[in-house]
């Protein structure tokens, strides 16, 4: 039997790590509709509670506290050879990344906490929960689950199957961790990035617990996601990974805006699309340091950097690229009379033949844009 926390490893092994902590009474499914996509750009390491999903019960025990869990985490990294991770957690999984991020914050690179709190309303309600548990399991409570969980009429039966079946010991000794859980005066020395993300009907962790922890922890931003109740991953988890994303991907997520500002959207939108795990870190790579350092920086306008990238492509015969640089210098700005002028410098510096290619790439591209709309 392992003393590991039972995981999921999604991802290239080389990407930068990522690990998402589940809520009390789910399992690493919590995050089915969100981690392969945060998979394309990172190794994405989601793990279950102990007695949970797959994990041991014996894990903890009555009593038990966050920093335990946190312990049982750090493990878990450790036994991958993960020194420093960026965390996202939901709930109890988000008290466990507020408590690594306070006591082990060389280990956190950056921080998304969901429908969690730096409290859980005092010890009563967990220690109640946890009797009751204690005395007849889980069956009754789950029954409850998709109100506590979810707004009317919305369920994922994977995670009320999980709820019910999770050990009732380890539920309860997990009660006595959000029991004893408060880290409001300790949540100014946050260092880490931290995102906040509040489901806007959430009846469990409501917005204002995610405002006061925005607030306190220096620097976070908070963002509320309407239609979500408690299990926001689960329940939108277009508008949990769009707020990931942005938070996580930094560099990459601010590139994918001007990619798409310089590009056009049609252009992104079949990029991605031709997408596959193979090349995802390559166009990670591309929306992270092209588009995300350099077309950002604005020493250069972009009319600019269209001209020098014009001239580049031709010295060195990227005639595909260059059709989709044209309509990328349109887009910037340049006019047809000022693509012509950039290219005739080519003639000179990249060579006749180079620029006759480039004129006649060019000159497709812009009797396409007469007639009609950019095909981007
Ligand atoms: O299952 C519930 O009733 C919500 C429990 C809670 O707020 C702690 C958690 O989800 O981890």
């Amino acid at each position: 039997m392992t003393n590991l926390l039972n995981h999921l490893s999604e991802g290239p092994a080389s990407a930068p790590p990522l690990l998402l902590g589940p809520s009390l009474g789910t399992s690493y499914a919590l995050w089915d509709a969100v981690a392969p996509e945060l998979s394309a750009a990172h190794r994405v390491i989601r793990w279950d509670l102990p007695g949970h999903g797959g994990s041991p019960a014996d894990l903890i025990g009555p009593g038990a506290t966050v920093a335990d869990l946190a312990e049982l985490v750090l493990a878990l990294a450790d036994s991958l050879g993960v020194e420093r991770f960026a965390y996202a957690g939901v709930s109890l999984g988000g008290a466990v990344g507020l408590h690594l991020a306070v006591h082990r914050p060389e280990r956190v690179s950056s921080l998304a906490v969901v429908c969690s709190s730096a409290h859980f309303d005092g010890a009563k309600p967990w220690q109640e929960r946890a009797t009751r548990v204690r005395e007849e399991g889980l069956a009754r409570l789950a029954e409850s689950a998709d109100a506590r969980w979810f707004t009317p009429g919305f369920t994922v039966p994977r995670l009320v199957r999980d709820h019910r079946d999770a050990d009732p010991e380890a539920y309860a000794a997990c009660c006595d961790a959000l029991a004893a859980f408060d880290l409001r005066d300790r949540a100014g020395e946050i260092s880490a990035p931290t995102l906040l993300i509040a489901g806007r009907e959430d009846p469990a962790t409501p917005p204002a617990h995610l405002r006061e922890l925005a607030d306190a922890v220096p620097g976070a931003t908070l963002t509320e996601i309407p239609g979500a109740s408690h299990l926001a991953p689960a329940e939108r988890p277009e508008a949990v990974l769009t707020a990931l994303r942005a938070h996580f991907d930094g560099d990459a997520g601010r590139g994918m805006a001007v990619r798409r500002e310089v590009l056009g959207d049609a252009h992104v939108d079949r990029a991605q699309a031709r997408q596959t795990p193979f090349t995802a870190r390559f166009q990670d790579f591309i929306s992270r340091y092209a588009w995300g350092e350099i077309w950002t920086d604005e020493t250069l306008s972009r009319r600019e950097r269209s001209m020098v990238t014009l001239t580049a492509l031709v010295a060195h015969g990227h005639y595909e690229e260059l059709a989709m640089h044209v309509r990328a210098a349109r887009r910037n700005g340049l006019t047809a009379d000022e693509i012509g002028a950039v290219l005739l410098q080519t003639a000179v510096y990249c060579g006749v033949p180079a620029a006759n290619s480039a004129f006649a790439t060019a000159q497709r591209v812009l009797a396409e844009e007469a007639d009609g709309p950019a095909a981007g």
